[in-house]
């Protein structure tokens, strides 16, 4: 038999055959997406229908862009839209609440939510049922009387935040406040949950670094969401190797480990503190819980929780406090009014201090600061897909009254920053108008609110999140006399890649502030 040829064929006709094959196939393929799928009454695009290799492009390629493009559907083939062969997108403020709610057992997308590789995580969970028995520990450590009990910590981390604003007046030196607020977030949930805290507002660069890796890693995680055995793959490459692509990866290596190291001790202590912390430490009470079954509380599933409760714990809040402060130093009237508010519900002597969420809560203007910044960073930007497996769902639009019916199994996706910024309930969307929580309006804007997505998937550290929010922003501005970096902008806050948390371009360098 010549080289060439197999079984006759020549090597020619092979490739021929193969690749006319391939033609068919991939025709085949698309006739049936386009015109015979359960789907293919919805509207939208014919490529993004045709082909995931659409959404590729956009998500991992341009990093995070896809949204972009879900937003141009929704413009030209109105409030549904089919943005990939198989999931549907909604933009209708009216059916949010039926997509997330207690009621429906929904599962998450498992496709989607695979992309941190933390599929053990509360968050990652997919099965409705498995994630409410693995959930129960957490959303009890994140109570509101669980949050009151642990008001020395806080008070012990924004102590720190404030003694960090001293020195930068003192030393007339600029304060990166988005490293500073990631920072604080990601100590104070570490000091809550792990067997050791970060402390990174004690380190030379204030967790610059560590703000660096999350970023990078989270953009590379688009990649794995398409290839879910990339990040695998590069947990088994030898350190010296990944070393060769620089310091990037090996800082995402080694902060890996270390939670994984985390995870390890958490059991070898059987789940008891080791520490001088008195206050129960939640991945223990993890570990300790009777309610969880053996499975739950191996090293792999403590370690994805660890991984998701300093991520999902700091991107957001971090990014939250950014955007209002960017907001507030933007608008004169705003600051003045705030300012004016904080001191002059204290004493002289109270804002000697570190001023408590407890003081701070029930101030109006500082919260509809708080809740106008929640709304415009909209920190989860990644649409939220949820499958009904047993039932299908009617949509029926608001806007045109015609109804779409979705076969049980599709992913049904919704984004929060499509509703936060619905003109309808908010009137000149990109405006910072903290009026609108205040007086008549606030109805109408409270029944549109979903920073935190509602039902039972919705954010276990909202209560937390609150706390560090009022106290980041009442004391700065509270205690502090602040003004804004030359250059600083809104592309410094606004949201350019969707990572799932909203970064921004990559060379911003965050919201520089000097204190006066
Ligand atoms: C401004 C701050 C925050 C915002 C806007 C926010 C927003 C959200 C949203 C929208 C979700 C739902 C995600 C989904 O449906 O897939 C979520 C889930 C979650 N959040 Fe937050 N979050 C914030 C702060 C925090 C903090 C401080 C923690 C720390 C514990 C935290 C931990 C979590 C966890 C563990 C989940 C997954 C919950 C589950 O699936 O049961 N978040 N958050």
């Amino acid at each position: 038999m010549a080289s060439s040829e197999f079984l006759g064929f020549s090597s020619s006709t092979l490739l021929l055959a193969a690749l006319t094959s391939l033609i068919g196939y991939v025709s085949v393929l698309y006739v049936y997406r386009i015109y015979f799928s359960p789907l293919s009454h919805i509207p939208g695009p014919k490529l993004a229908a045709a082909t995931r290799w659409y959404e590729f492009y956009y998500d991992a390629i341009k990093t995070g862009h896809f949204y972009r493009e879900v937003e141009q559907m929704h413009r030209v083939y109105g409030p549904i839209v089919r943005i990939t062969p198989y999931e549907v997108h909604i933009n209708d403020p009216a059916f949010f609440n039926e997509l997330y709610n207690v009621t429906k057992k929904l599962d998450k997308d498992p496709w989607y939510y695979q992309w941190l590789d933390r599929n053990g995580s509360i968050f990652a969970t997919i099965d409705s049922d498995i994630h409410k028995r693995r959930a129960g520990v957490i959303k009890k450590a994140f109570s509101t009387s669980s949050v009151a009990k642990i008001e020395p910590v806080l008070k012990k981390h924004f102590g720190t935040y404030c003694r960090l604003l001293e020195t930068s007046r003192a030393d007339k030196k600029q304060l990166n406040l988005s490293d500073v607020y990631r920072s604080l977030a990601v100590d104070v949930i570490t000091d809550l949950s792990l067997p050791e805290s970060m402390n990174l507002l004690e380190t030379p660069d204030l967790g610059a670094a560590h703000s660096a890796f999350i970023r990078d890693m989270t953009e590379f995680s688009l990649w794995n969401r398409h290839f879910p055995w990339i990040t695998p793959l590069l947990l088994k490459i030898p350190r010296w190797l990944i070393g060769l692509q620089g310091e990037t990866a090996l800082n995402v290596i080694d902060s890996l480990e270390e939670q994984k190291e985390q995870a390890r001790k958490v059991i070898a202590n059987g789940g008891k503190s080791v520490s001088s912390k008195t206050y129960p430490v939640i991945m223990n009470e993890v570990y300790k819980s009777p309610d969880l079954p053996p499975q739950d509380k191996s090293v792999k599933r403590l370690e994805d929780e660890i991984g998701i409760l300093i991520g999902a714990g700091s991107e957001t809040t971090g990014h939250t406090l950014a955007t209002i402060t960017y907001h507030v130093l933007s608008n004169p009237d705003v600051h003045q009014k705030l300012k004016d508010e904080l001191r002059s519900s204290f004493t002289n002597e109270d804002l000697e201090d570190v001023l408590s969420y407890k003081k701070l809560e029930h101030l109006p203007y500082l919260n509809a600061c708080i809740q106008e910044g929640l709304r415009l960073a909209s920190s989860v930007c990644g649409r939220l897909p949820r499958i009904n497996k047993v039932q299908p769902t009617t949509y029926t639009s608001s806007i045109t009254s015609q109804s779409y019916h979705i076969p049980a199994g599709t992913p049904m996706s919704m984004s929060i920053r499509d509703i936060h910024y619905n003109v309808s309930i908010y009137p000149s969307p990109w405006d910072f108008k903290p009026e609108r929580w205040l007086g008549e309006q606030k109805v109408l804007s409270e029944r549109g609110f979903a920073a935190f997505n509602r039902g039972s998937r919705s954010c276990v550290g909202k209560n937390l999140a609150m706390a560090e929010l009022q106290m980041a922003i009442g004391n700065l501005f509270g205690r502090f006399d602040v003004t804004k970096e030359e250059g600083l902008g809104r592309a410094d806050v606004e949201l350019e890649h969707d990572c799932f948390s909203p970064f921004t371009v990559r060379a911003s360098k965050g919201v520089v502030v000097n204190v006066v």
